[in-house]
């Protein structure tokens, strides 16, 4: 049997596993080194070599995306479609084998998946039932803890009874929610994996049923399995199927949704007779990038320990830029690009990596501005987001009341307890009479066709939009904005969310306070709320690149994980932005941190570079922001130090140069430009960053060819102009 087309592109340490026998296999090994390509040429070597049927594998991927992607790839080798081989994430197995086997599992037919939505809406029911009061009881910090329980294997029952008064309330909620549930046929995101591993524990006919058929199984990115999901491939495989599973406990970043490290280090106890491959070698990588990435990563305490090597060039440095602010930086960022595309090459291999949504909105800004492409991938673009899209509806009611789509979207939003039959009379009238539905609500009221309650709540939603209107002519942009994100209570509403989710909404609020403040209107006449309106609305609709389009990829770097690009960005690179604030509360979370910084490094092929902003204004509020430490852990010799770009992407700072007071706070001699050649007798030779201060309080810094950039008092740096 030939078998060189699967295993002539491999090195030593890949064909060992890719060809390994039929036993339990961990490849561990570092970012880049082939990993996924094992998976890939592995599935081709079992159907070809040990002659496994595509219906007897399983591969478990990260995401659907992945999944997708490997499938073309073993297509491609084995030239022909895998057809019935299972591939999916753990989430869609689960969801499948329940399918199947719905009756085993204790549910209906036809049960219904419910998303985070549904699901928060029946806790709230659920805690409505039992008289909790929700101002005491959070409905999304329950969700939260409903939801790790699951993620943890733990149903309600066997919660310990405990006197602690939390414990005992949520774990109340948690047999309702259960309850409620299992009554309406309801299965959340969780409870797929849960209840098909009970599916399994209670049934072991059809559990060995499943043993005998699946041959192997396969799982990509195992350092980010969790505890459930662990259980469920133990359960499944038994000692019966071998499992071939590869990761990387340098890359493990789903710690916060309850991903377990440890499974790796496990995995050899709790599956039998395991072997273990590493692989070192990268291919990915320059050694540049590669350097800073072990760098970096050396930094972490808990590690299994792990090489990366490359027979790659050095290639280019790692660009560190310094922006003034966020507006600078995503110009900066959007100039590269530019330059990028002018030597002929794609903005698709082109990736900007943050670490928050909301970092988003200022580089799409500047995209749509400079009209470069781009793709948001993994979320939504800023201003397609709910949140963003609830509070824009306010602000276009505010503005104009007559306005359908929005009193649609936010009529109930946060809910004021108007019901869909309320909203559907209304909308009756406003078709009976040819009026808008704002006119609608307001003759329906006055007319007495609402009762009671649905009265009052309408009432209230036209209280809070013509409150906001009130005196809203006289009030800045930027006021006016924060001003409806407040009293419309979406701060609330959205922030109540559980868990990062909720918070990415509120931020992504604050973000559009930012939006405004930083809003010019292109035509002066326009007053600037319907200016504002007309851009948001333009950005949201119409600057979305199509799908075949050659468009730049944005996404957060969770959501990078597995992906490479030839040129990557790194932008927000500030402390309390990455490291995330949040991360100095817990410990052990800053190692995870760290691990996304190097999970962001690797994504790189050929070019990094990173950027931070000295000050910014994120969240709505403007700080000045230190440098991110992960750079300091980057051996500085693979740093180099973006030098001040011509005038095109700094008008601002041109002005401060030819600005009186700058005359004045330097000698008549040394009255330097930013950007300006200078020397000094030790430093030596550099170029003029920035300045501050004024008189003898006046600062300068030099980016030095050899000794990096420094601030110096004016009075007393030797500076000549060159
Ligand atoms: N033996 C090889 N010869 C040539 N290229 C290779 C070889 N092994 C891997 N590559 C290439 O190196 C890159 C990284 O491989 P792959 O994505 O499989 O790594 P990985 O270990 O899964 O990375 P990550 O940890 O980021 O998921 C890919 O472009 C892949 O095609
Ligand atoms: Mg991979």
């Amino acid at each position: 049997m030939d078998v060189s087309h699967i295993l002539d592109s491999l090195n030593d340490e890949q064909r060992q596993a890719v060809a390994a026998p039929m036993r339990n296999l961990l490849v561990l090994a570092g970012a880049g080194s082939g990993k996924t390509r094992v998976l890939v040429h592995r599935i081709a070597w079992l159907m070809e070599i040990e002659r496994l049927t595509p219906t007897s594998i399983m591969a478990v991927t990260f995401t659907n995306k992945a999944a997708k992607e490997m499938r073309g790839r073993i297509e491609k080798l084995l030239d022909l479609p895998p057809r019935g081989l299972w591939f999916g994430t753990f989430h869609g197995i689960a969801h499948r084998l329940l399918r199947a086997h719905w009756r085993d599992a204790n549910l209906p037919e036809n049960f219904q998946i419910i998303d985070s939505d549904d699901q928060l809406r029946v806790i709230k029911r659920v805690m409505r039932d039992l008289q909790l009061d929700e101002t005491k009881w959070p409905p999304r910090q329950a969700q939260s803890f409903i939801n790790a329980q699951k993620d943890e294997g733990i149903r309600a029952e066997y919660i310990e009874a405990t006197s602690d008064l939390y414990m005992r309330t949520m774990a109340q909620v948690y047999k309702g929610y259960e309850e409620q549930c299992q009554r309406s046929g309801m299965v959340d995101f969780g409870e797929l994996l849960l209840r098909s591993h009970e599916v399994w524990l209670n049934n072991p006919q059809l559990l060995a049923h499943y043993q005998e058929r699946f041959r192997h199984i396969l799982v990509d990115e195992f350092q980010d399995t969790n505890t459930i999901q662990y259980a469920w491939l133990r359960v499944l495989a038994g000692n019966r199927i071998p499992l071939t599973v590869v990761g990387d406990d340098d890359q493990s970043i789903y710690g916060w949704r309850g991903a377990k490290i440890e499974n790796i280090q496990h995995f050899q106890n709790d599956f039998a007779d395991s072997m273990q491959v590493k692989l070192e070698r990268n291919y990915r990588s320059t050694s540049t990038i590669l350097d800073a990435a072990n760098g970096l990563i050396a930094n972490n305490g808990s590690r299994l320990g792990k090489q990366l090597w490359t027979e790659e060039n050095e290639g280019e440095p790692i660009d560190l830029y310094s922006a003034f602010n966020e507006q600078d930086e995503a110009n900066y960022v959007a100039d590269c690009i530019d330059d990028w595309v002018k030597k002929g090459n794609l903005r698709s291999d082109v990736a900007i990596l943050y670490r928050s949504n909301a970092q988003s909105r200022v580089i799409e800004d500047a995209f749509i501005r400079q009209q470069v492409p781009y793709r948001v991938y993994g979320g939504l673009r800023f201003y397609d987001r709910m949140e963003i899209r609830n509070a824009l509806a306010y602000i276009r009611l505010v503005h104009y009341r007559h306005d359908d789509a929005a009193v649609e979207r936010v009529i109930n939003v946060p809910p004021r307890g108007i019901g869909n039959k309320t909203i559907s009379d209304i909308r009756d009238h406003a078709r009976n009479e040819s009026v808008t539905l704002w006119q609608a609500c307001n003759e329906m009221i006055s007319l007495g066709s609402l009762r009671g309650r649905a009265a009052n709540a309408v009432q209230k939603f036209i209280d809070v939009i013509e409150d906001l209107a009130d005196g809203a002519t006289d009030l800045p942009l930027h006021t006016l904005v924060e001003k409806v994100i407040n009293e419309s209570m979406l701060k609330e509403f959205h922030g109540s969310e559980k868990g990062e989710k909720g918070q990415a909404r509120v931020e992504n609020l604050n973000e559009l306070i930012n939006a405004t403040r930083d809003f010019e209107a292109d035509d002066e006449e326009m007053e600037p709320l319907s200016a504002f309106i007309a851009q948001a609305a333009l950005d949201a609709g119409e600057n979305q690149a199509e799908e075949h389009e050659d468009s730049v990829q944005m996404m957060t770097l969770h959501s990078a994980k597995g992906l490479e690009y030839p040129l990557v960005f790194m932008v927000g690179m500030e402390e309390g932005l990455f490291p995330h604030s949040r991360s100095a509360e817990e410990p052990g979370r800053i190692e995870e941190e760290r691990r996304l910084c190097y999970v962001g490094i690797t994504r790189a092929m050929e070019k990094l570079v990173m950027t931070h902003a000295e000050t910014r204004r994120l969240y709505g509020q403007e700080k000045y922001h230190a440098v991110s430490p992960f750079i300091r852990e980057i051996p500085a010799s693979l740093i180099q130090e973006v030098r001040l770009k011509n005038t095109v992407t700094r008008p601002v700072s041109f002005q401060r140069a030819n600005d009186e007071s700058w005359a004045t706070a330097a000698s008549s001699e040394a009255a330097f430009q930013l950007g300006q050649l200078v020397s000094h007798p030790i430093f030596g030779e550099g170029t003029v960053l920035n300045y501050e201060g004024q008189g003898p309080h006046a600062r300068i810094q030099v980016n030095f060819l050899s000794e990096g950039s420094k601030w110096l008092v004016m009075s007393y740096a030797k500076l000549e102009a060159l």
